[in-house]
């Protein structure tokens, strides 16, 4: 039934021009599911993950979160919609200007400065989700390392109680100790604010650790979904090509 289903694409297309990159995507994600989507570069993931924040309007198919179609919904109901979604962005994205406390709390205060101590203990608490104490809490994005601030950006993301997360490449440019705590932590916040994820990665080591589900874009379409276990044994030339990064294959 639709409604088990937190996310649902149903032949969802989109070509620029004569390039169509997606062609009839078919895709359910379930309510508490975290679901990891691999292809290689240019296939097509950031499209789609776009056509679900509602930034791309599909050429065909529907989109529906919690059983609405939003691809059919005014800009009013699309920003309603848009409330349930957080986003950790590729390279964090913080405001350099802003300090650490205020970049988490940025969604809760649109960017406005007010209701000052207590946005400073949600910063604090939510910090503290992620394994940064309220030492950081006025110091500015560039004090930190690369692997702090993707803490910092993943406080930002869970500080609105988002249901839904999308994380973009979450581990890209992570050493990999420090990818792998990314990685601890997405599977704690998932599982502690049962949230649903949807995750682009090329990093398999993460999409291991982190999905429930695994689905792998090629050609416009979903040419194989499964459990994270079955993907170094999915019996899918696409798929056995891709994890092994093997250049011959069906892959061109
Ligand atoms: N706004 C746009 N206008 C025209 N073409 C676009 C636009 N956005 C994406 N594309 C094209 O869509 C294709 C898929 O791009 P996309 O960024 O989704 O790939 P990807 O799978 O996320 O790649 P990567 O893994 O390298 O991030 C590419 O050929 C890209 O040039």
């Amino acid at each position: 039934m639709a409604e088990d289903f937190k996310i649902v694409l149903e032949d969802v297309a989109k070509a620029f021009g004569s390039n169509r990159v997606l062609d009839g995507v078919n895709l359910e994600i379930e309510r508490g599911e975290s679901m990891v989507i691999i292809g290689q570069s240019g296939s097509g993931k950031s499209v789609m993950l776009k056509t679900i924040l509602g930034l791309i309007k599909p050429d065909r198919g529907a989109i529906r979160v919690d059983g609405r179609d939003l691809t059919h919904m005014s800009n009013r109901e699309l920003e309603a919609a848009r409330a349930k979604f957080g986003m950790l962005f590729q390279g964090s994205a913080l405001f350099d200007s802003l300090p650490i406390w205020r970049n988490v709390t940025f969604a809760l205060t649109q960017g406005r400065a007010r209701d000052t101590a207590n946005m400073r203990k949600i910063a604090a608490e939510n910090l503290e989700r992620v394994g940064l104490g309220s030492s950081v809490l006025d110091l500015r994005p560039s004090e930190l390392s690369g692997g702090m601030q993707k803490r910092v950006a993943l406080a930002r993301a869970i500080a609105p109680r988002p249901e839904i997360i999308f994380f973009d490449e979450p581990t890209t440019g992570l050493d990999p100790i420090r990818a792998d705590v990314i990685n601890d932590l997405i599977v704690e916040l998932v599982e502690e604010l049962g949230v649903t994820a949807l995750t682009i990665t090329h990093d398999m080591a993460s999409a291991r650790k982190i999905a429930h589900r695994v689905a792998m874009l090629y050609q416009g379409k979903i040419v194989w979904r499964g459990p994270r276990d079955r993907l170094y044994d999915s019996g899918n030339p696409y798929v056995d090509q891709f994890v092994q990064g093997r250049a011959e294959g069906p892959i061109r």
